[in-house]
């Protein structure tokens, strides 16, 4: 039975979810330390987080029940999003549910930055009244700048735009056309929006290029007494850097929610800085955006888990239920194709593989299907798990690049797969199809046209097309008590004589001294036995 994790706080609801779902267990753990947290994992399928659980490359790494990591929330940064990939476990997110409480709370801070509001009430809790001290400054009329214009930036702006401030946005992502629709004046880049404002808010993810975004140097350009905020990620702003701006007063205030290090340890600098309002990374922890959370990820957990769905995911492809029930047919035809096409390798370089899809192929989520024939390609080949989730990262890594063309018109046949891996010495190519949406069929292996079962074990052997041939191959099998289920034969040129291929379905594996036997027929140019699972096995990484 799927056994799922949870290992921060969660919304009950989200908790139901899993519970009321038959055929799962759940667990909730709130308390356990990174390593317990690995040890745990161990006898999990799947986990659901919020920002507190690591789940570092130690972590994942030699974790091989975990499927599938859902995060109620947007950040996947907590997740070793390479060593899940390569693991082959889905990582989820719930994106949307948290946007509307975390631009509530990027003004809620500007309000209380422009208010001394914490300051002021502190005070009068610790019995004063002073109404100087705390005079503040009015935002209406102010220019706002946003950096980042994607879900909560854009919510931000439009909550700002209704406060009557004039704002100002940046976003290497979107046009200045898309901002004035929103009512945003857009700034071609960072440097041109930070003299303009009197507040600025950062709503971009951490990456290489927004690390240190706001750094001394931005600083220096910005307006004097400029208050700034920070509800995306720790380190988009320098925190050395705002400190010192807090200090020396060119930064009227800041307010962080999200730092470095979280927690940041006791003796973090900002701490110590008067005007610096810290709130320990609360932007998404309302009951509303928790309910909205929670219940997504038990629901991707869940669909994942028992439908084989793959919704919101951010290092596979995406695929419904109903889209997973439709295309894993296709994903059974690419897996064995790829298996194949490995075994009649035998060891050279493989640089290229192309795939074609053509007819109802063409119109089906083939990029999924192009993983599952890597998938196949590289199973035997890894001594780590292959599934369809890391095969395309493992192809790439190892320089298989993946190349798909695709035709609507059908040709010959109603939907058609075609693969061809370029090698270093030569080309290896198939073509597969199935009769009745279920019985899988090889009808091309090469230059030679012919209609095999893509299943079980495979006899095939190069030969001339001569009489005698096809008696002699049965007897030899029948001496070893290898029964033929299926026979199929194709040749380059009408005419006997000429170069043909034999394959024969076999209901068990012929030993070695038949294969050599038949290998040793004068007519006979090459024999090799396949392995294929039996029909209806299931794909690795494929869970319904
Ligand atoms: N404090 C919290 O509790 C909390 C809650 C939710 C989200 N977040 C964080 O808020 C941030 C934004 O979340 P979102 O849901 O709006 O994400 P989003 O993906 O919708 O928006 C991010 C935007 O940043 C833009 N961007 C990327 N690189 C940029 C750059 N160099 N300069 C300017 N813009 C750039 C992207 O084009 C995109 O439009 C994320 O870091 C997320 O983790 C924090
Ligand atoms: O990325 C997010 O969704 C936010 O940082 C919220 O994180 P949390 O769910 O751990 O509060």
């Amino acid at each position: 039975m799927p056994r799922v994790l949870i290992s921060d706080k969660l919304s009950p609801a989200g908790i139901e979810i899993l519970e009321k779902t038959p055929g799962i267990e759940v667990v909730v753990n709130t308390d356990l330390s990174p390593e317990q947290v690995r040890e745990e994992l161990k006898n999990f399928d799947g986990i659901i987080i919020r920002s507190g659980t690591k789940l570092t490359a130690e972590v994942l790494d030699g974790q091989p029940r975990l499927k599938a990591v859902a995060r109620a929330g947007v950040g996947v940064d907590n997740v070793d999003l390479p060593t899940a990939t390569r693991q082959g476990i889905v990582v989820m997110n719930t994106p949307a549910g948290n946007t509307i409480s975390t631009a509530e709370q990027t003004l809620a801070l500007m309000y209380a930055m422009s208010r001394n509001t914490v300051p002021a009430a502190t005070t009068m809790k610790g019995g004063g009244w002073d109404r100087k001290k705390f005079t503040g400054s009015q935002m209406a009329g102010k220019t706002l700048g946003i950096i980042g214009l994607g879900r909560i930036g854009l919510a931000v702006a439009k909550r700002a735009i209704a406060m009557e401030m004039n704002v100002i946005g940046y976003d290497p992502f979107l046009t200045a056309e898309k901002a004035a629709e929103h009512g945003i004046e857009f700034c071609s880049n960072v440097a041109d929006l930070v003299p303009q404002a009197d507040y600025i808010t950062v709503h971009t993810p951490l990456t290489d290029e927004t690390r240190g975004l706001i750094d001394a140097e931005m600083l220096e350009k910005a307006k004097p007494g400029v208050r700034l905020v920070n509800c995306a990620r720790g380190g988009i702003i320098d925190e050395d850097a705002l400190a010192d701006a807090l200090e020396s007063g060119k930064v009227a205030a800041a307010a962080l929610d999200v730092f470095t290090s979280e927690p940041p340890p006791e003796d973090f600098r900002l701490r110590t800085i008067d005007n610096a309002l810290l709130t320990p990374h609360l932007g998404a922890s309302t009951d509303e955006a928790q309910e909205l959370v929670a219940l997504e990820a038990a629901e991707l957990m869940v669909g994942y888990l028992t439908r084989g769905e793959i919704r919101q995911a951010v290092n596979t492809a995406a695929v419904s239920g109903a889209e997973m029930a439709d295309t894993k047919v296709y994903l059974e035809l690419g897996y064995r194709l790829g298996l194949l096409i490995a075994q009649l390798n035998k060891g050279r370089n493989m640089k290229r593989a192309t795939l074609t899809y053509r007819g109802e192929a063409a119109s089906k989520k083939y990029k999924l299907i192009t993983s599952a024939f890597a998938c196949g390609l590289l199973k035997d080949a890894l001594q780590d798990p292959v599934n369809i989730v890391n095969a395309d990262m493992l192809a790439r890594e190892r320089g298989i690049e993946l190349v798909e063309t695709s035709r609507k018109d059908p040709g010959d046949f109603a939907t058609r797969v075609g693969v061809t891996v370029e090698t270093d010495q030569g080309e290896l190519s198939a073509d597969g199809t199935m009769l009745g949406r279920q019985y899988l069929r090889l009808i091309r292996l090469g230059d030679f046209t012919l209609d095999s079962f893509l299943d079980g074990t495979l006899l095939i052997y190069h030969h001339r097309d001569v009489p005698g041939l096809i008696g002699f191959v049965g007897s030899v099998l029948g001496k070893h008590d290898v029964n033929i289920a299926n026979m199929s034969l194709g040749r380059k040129q009408a005419t006997p004589g000429g170069d043909s291929v034999a394959i024969l379905n076999v209901d068990s594996a012929p030993p070695a001294e038949a294969v050599k036997e038949i290998g040793e027929h004068a007519e006979v140019t090459g024999v090799q036995v396949v392995k294929l699972p039996p029909h209806g096995e299931e794909i690795p990484g494929v869970t319904s």
